[in-house]
């Protein structure tokens, strides 16, 4: 049977032979990636590297590639939110596992090990600012997975959430790959993460406008499933672990918290939190093993 050809306008690769928006060519990308939401984060990584061997810029998606104890990574920023992420990994994927000669995909796939180094916010009192806390499990309150096949996992903490906000759509529930989970030390604690489409109400944060939910980080900081609770907020994990279980990539997010909502706590040395975990990242997971 003859492949299927993906035609021009559904992926698109530029005059230059890089793909659209993240600007890369296959040859520019390391197969371990680490990811950040700020573009000014990415230089903060990768001064870690021995050494640098590629830069580029387009849009909001900054990356830089080089060597690190004799391996090449990639750090790589992505701005905020899941629909960002959706491009990422929709590229990152093509670059990898699509011939960009015949516009076919490979027979062979290539999974790609992509570690979040992002910020967030604790909805438990006891998870204090400057903790650093891997997301084990996430749960997506946008919609991006209404347009792509069902994910085959447990979805119970996201039925638990819809039930107590008795949401009128179903958040979706997605684990990060337990390999990169299992090489993290005693300086991370786990959790489960629930990624938000916005940073101000879907968070609970009142600023002028009220939100629409009352109580909202009580109702989702005391829910408890099979001895689970939700841990903290940010805006991009549950894409990065969905995208990564229906493309088969290894996914990790890891973050430092910045913020601790039921203290009203903002972390002073929250630069310092970040730079922490940055190391502690590369330490633990620079390495594909
Ligand atoms: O620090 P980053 O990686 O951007 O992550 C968090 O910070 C941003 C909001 O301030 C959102 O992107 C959220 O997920
Ligand atoms: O509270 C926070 C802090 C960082 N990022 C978020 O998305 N939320």
């Amino acid at each position: 049977m003859e492949k299927h050809r993906i035609p021009e306008s559904e992926l698109i690769i530029n005059s230059d032979g890089s793909i659209y928006h993240l600007h890369l060519k296959p040859e520019d990308l390391a197969s371990v990636i680490f990811t950040v939401g700020d573009p000014e984060r990415v230089p903060l990584v990768s001064r870690n590297f021995d050494s640098i061997d590629f830069q580029t810029q387009k849009r909001e998606f900054v990356t830089h590639t080089g060597m690190l104890n004799g391996q090449r990574v990639s750090v790589m920023s992505t701005g905020m939110g899941t629909d960002n992420i959706e491009i990422l990994m929709t590229e990152l994927d093509a670059l990898v596992n699509v011939d960009f000669e015949t516009r076919t995909v490979k027979e062979e796939k290539t999974s790609l090990q992509i570690i979040r180094l992002g910020t967030s916010g604790a909805m438990q009192a006891d998870l204090p600012v400057g903790t650093l806390l891997a997301s084990e499990i996430a749960i997506g309150m946008d919609s991006l997975m209404s347009y792509y096949p069902p994910l085959s996992g447990n979805q119970e903490i996201a039925q638990a959430i819809q039930g107590e906000l008795n949401l009128p759509f179903r958040p979706y529930q997605a684990r990060a790959a337990f390999q990169l989970v299992n090489r993290l030390d005693d300086r991370f604690v786990k959790g489960v993460t629930l990624t938000c489409p916005g940073f101000y109400a879907p968070q609970g944060r009142e600023v002028r406008l009220k939100p629409r939910f009352d109580q909202f980080i009580e109702r989702l900081a005391g829910l408890e499933v099979n001895g689970r609770r939700l841990t903290n907020f940010e805006m991009e994990t549950a894409g990065y672990y969905a995208m990564g279980e229906l493309l088969g990539h290894q996914m990790l997010s890891l973050n430092a918290i910045v913020a601790n909502r039921p203290n009203r706590e903002f972390d002073k040395k929250a630069e310092k939190t970040v730079d922490r975990m940055i190391h502690a990242a590369l330490e633990l997971l620079a390495v594909k093993k």
